[in-house]
């Protein structure tokens, strides 16, 4: 474990681990995606938010090198992944949505044959592969090392398919959907390895998931793709305040129902019992959460208010 040292400094092209400037794909006719410009730095966790069919999978298989753009530019650890080699490939992560080889062979099995594969690509400090033990232990696995992979129930299959991922050590790891199908227990070892790769390993992470929540747990930036653009960038709390208010505040005034939404609840509260004193009853106040920012933004958007480019929310950074 541990890897140099992590430099997160915003703004420093040189740690640029994916760029994409004007990223295009269509199929036939259809444009699917319509000039991304995304940027992702070295020991960053990115969720890639957006409806179905908003073009997630094809910008991830793009910048793995399994698709080939229709135009703009890309890079990726350096290079572009159209011309990208197998050293390069070898310093990837990938975790499909679905991946269903392989059922007879054993998990240990399987992944110590993966891990051959990476060998000859370790680095000083970074060695390849993962050790497979230690790694069935970070995936909640060790329990079914010896069994065959077609016996494993949907969720320690996902189990599998993200050791699967990670057994070559990967600078940058893709994970399209990755908790599909897990428990809560599954769910919450699956936050807390990717907080320790991309804390103590250094690992870049980009990720596709519907589970707003987790994106929030999990990223520390968010990028919401609708249609093929990019309609938002920036942290949780950037995004939340796009939209109005923060918070939401609901009480009873004399018995009936009131909701607000406001951008300093502690201020709107003091003035709330100021103002009606004992006449307020079942306050409650909650932030603003990410789905409803999500869901706002995504509204908007495809109601055609936003026409302007997508825009970078890091102003704090600049
Ligand atoms: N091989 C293909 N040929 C033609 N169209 C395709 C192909 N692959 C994807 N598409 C279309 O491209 C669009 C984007 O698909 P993509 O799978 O990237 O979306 P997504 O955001 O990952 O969706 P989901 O959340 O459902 O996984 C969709 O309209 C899809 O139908």
């Amino acid at each position: 474990m541990g890897s140099g040292a992590k430099t997160r400094s915003p703004g420093d092209d040189a740690e640029a681990v994916i760029e994409t400037r004007d990223l295009r794909m269509r199929y036939g006719s259809a444009e699917v995606l319509r000039g991304l410009d995304l940027r992702v730095r070295r020991g960053e966790v990115v969720a890639l938010l957006g409806p179905n069919g908003a073009g997630k999978t094809t910008t991830i298989e793009i910048l793995e090198g399994f698709r080939r753009r229709s135009g703009g530019e890309a890079r990726v650890l350096g290079v572009d992944p159209d011309d990208a080699g197998e050293a390069w490939r070898a310093r990837l992560g990938i975790v499909l949505q679905s991946w269903r080889d392989h059922g007879r062979w054993r998990v240990r099995e399987l992944l110590a044959h993966l891990g051959d594969y990476y060998a000859p690509y370790g680095a000083p400090g970074r060695p390849r592969p993962y050790d497979v033990g230690e790694l069935l232990g970070w995936v909640g696995l060790t329990g079914q090392a010896d069994a065959v992979i077609g016996t494993l129930s949907g969720g320690q299959r996902r189990r599998l398919d993200v050791a699967v991922g990670l057994i070559g050590r990967p600078d940058l790891l893709f994970l399209d959907e990755p908790t599909v199908g897990f428990d809560p227990q599954a769910r919450q070892d699956f936050h807390e390895l990717v907080h320790r790769l991309a804390g103590l390993e250094d690992t870049t992470i980009l990720l596709t998931t519907h589970d707003l929540d987790e994106a929030d747990r999990l990223a520390d930036r968010i990028v919401i793709l609708v249609a093929g653009t990019i309609v938002a960038d920036g942290t949780a709390a950037e995004l939340s305040r796009r939209v109005s208010g923060t918070a939401e505040v609901r009480y009873r005034l004399d018995g009936q129902a009131h909701v607000t939404s406001v951008e300093d609840a502690t201020g709107h509260v003091r003035g709330l019992f100021e103002r009606h004193a004992d006449a307020i009853t079942d306050l409650e106040v909650r932030r603003v959460r990410l789905q409803d920012v999500y869901l706002a933004m995504v509204r908007e958007f495809e109601s055609g208010r936003r026409t302007e480019a997508p825009r970078h929310l890091a102003e704090v950074t600049a």
